[in-house]
């Protein structure tokens, strides 16, 4: 029942928000977690109103343990909100997926999901926690600091190792979870070994998810893990899936900004082109300054070409050597960034770039993979790509040789998109921006 449901007759319990009587794995490999009954000393108020009225608090406990296995400590409270004033003007509760919700990028971006910076300060949301066996515990944590957090706008939380049953309903699902390359590792073992983790999220998404899921791909290959994930969900729009290219989009803004001496929320129009790797093209062909054609404001040709694009390209490689670790804070920033862009109007005359499904695109990328684009969005959650684009010699050169990378990675997993046999011809120089 959700949460948010305003004019629904909602009973409320409550159970000790840590005190978990057992964690099991049970036979069909999903863990459930297992409370108290409520005692009637930890027992709070029921808000059995259904009109605004609200009726004397009365305790109960007498329904035996919640019918929501996987919610979590105090978020398996239900409340009835008419009784609340503020929450009158509210949305209908939204339901958001994270896969790899115990790591790093989870870790910055869950606490700004939750302060309603993206969604807004009406929208209440549900967060669902993708784990494994191997982070149960630290979900588990994440799912505390939530509880301390006490956000107004979080309704719910829920942890699971179960895709099928963290993906029931989502509205949004952010696909951060998946194996960072190892020492020794061909890319193509991690396209497979990645590409499968999709494919089970991708049919996933098909079975529960809402028709209407957005979602977006931040582990990596994010690109092909994308392509994986909507061949394997063939009952929901391929336009609704995105691999995150925002934070390079973030980084070129960043970069062009500090060699023009400007603040960076002057440079507008930049596109990433391709592959979340070191093939990207960050275009400043199209980019503006102020308004004006960054070639009129930044005269040197040489550090556009060269510099800057191999500083983007790499740029993730570099603070890994700095971190010991890739970035993680300007990574979720940048998810909230890629929300943000579908769910507001973009501003007149710019765009945002998003790694999204190629077919029927106007720029004769080769069809049928999911490329970095330059999009524009009425708000709705959904895009159209941007028609007016100028692509010179230089730039049509570069989107060749990453739309080539893109075709060979996808070549490379025939065997998870339902497309025959795999064959992996991998470009030598094809690496993600955190290797170098
Ligand atoms: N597109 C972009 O712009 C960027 C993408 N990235 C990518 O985002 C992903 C997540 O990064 P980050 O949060 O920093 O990484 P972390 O290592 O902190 O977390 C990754 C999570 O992936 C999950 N995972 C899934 N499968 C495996 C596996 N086989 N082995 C190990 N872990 C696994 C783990 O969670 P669990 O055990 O719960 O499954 C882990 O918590 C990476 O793929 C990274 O390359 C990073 C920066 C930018
Ligand atoms: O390669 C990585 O894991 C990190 C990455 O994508 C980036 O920093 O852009």
């Amino acid at each position: 029942m959700a949460v948010a449901d305003l004019h629904t007759k909602i009973n409320l319990q409550y159970s000790s928000p840590l005190s978990y009587v057992s964690t099991r794995l049970s036979y069909s490999g999903r863990i459930s977690l297992r409370r108290p009954l409520p005692q009637p000393h930890n027992s709070r108020i029921c808000c059995s109103v259904t009109s605004k009225e609200v009726q004397a608090p009365v305790a109960v406990n007498t329904e035996g343990p919640k019918k929501k296995p996987d919610c979590y400590g105090v978020f398996c409270l239900t409340y009835d909100l008419m009784a609340e004033e503020e929450t009158k003007s509210w949305k209908k509760l939204i339901n958001i997926a994270v896969s790899g919700a115990a790591g790093m990028i989870s870790n910055h971006l869950l606490f700004k999901l939750a302060s309603g910076e993206v969604f807004g300060q009406d929208q209440p949301i549900a967060l669902k926690l993708l784990g494994s066996e191997r982070s149960f515990q630290a979900l588990e944590g994440v799912a505390m600091e939530l509880e301390d957090s006490l956000f107004p706008l979080l309704r719910e939380v829920s942890i699971s190792i179960d895709a099928y049953e963290v993906f029931q309903d989502a509205d949004w699902a952010l696909l951060i979870g998946a194996k960072p390359r190892g020492p020794g590792m061909e890319r193509a073992g991690l396209l497979d070994i990645n590409g499968q983790i999709f494919a089970e999220q991708g049919k996933a998404l098909n079975a529960v998810a809402s028709r209407n899921v957005k979602v977006i791909v931040v582990g990596n290959p994010c690109n092909t893990n994308a392509l994986i994930c909507l061949k394997n969900a063939p009952d929901i729009p391929a336009k609704n899936f995105h691999a995150l290219t925002r934070l390079d989009e973030n980084r070129a803004k960043c970069q062009l900004a500090l060699r023009a001496g400007v603040f960076y929320d002057k440079v507008s129009n930049v596109t990433i082109w391709g592959n979340h790797s070191t093939t990207q093209v960050p275009d400043f062909l199209n980019a503006k300054i102020n308004g004006v054609p960054v070639k009129e404001v930044i005269k040197d040709t040489k550090w556009l070409e060269e510099e800057f694009t191999e500083i983007v390209q790499k740029r993730g490689g570099v603070l890994i050597k700095k971190w010991g670790r890739s970035s993680a804070a300007s990574t979720a920033v940048s998810i909230l960034d890629a929300i943000r862009s579908l769910v507001t109007p973009t501003p007149e005359g710019d765009w945002f770039s998003s790694g999204v499904y190629t077919s029927g695109n106007p720029y004769g990328i080769a069809e049928d993979i999911i490329f970095s684009m330059p999009c524009r969005s009425k708000g709705d959650g959904d895009y159209e790509l941007v028609k007016d684009i100028i692509i010179d010699d230089f730039l049509r050169s570069r989107i060749k040789k990453t739309e080539a990378e893109l075709l060979a990675e996808k070549r490379c997993v025939a065997h998870l998109t339902g497309e025959g046999i795999a064959v992996c011809d991998l470009p030598g120089d094809t690496m993600l921006p955190g290797e170098m």
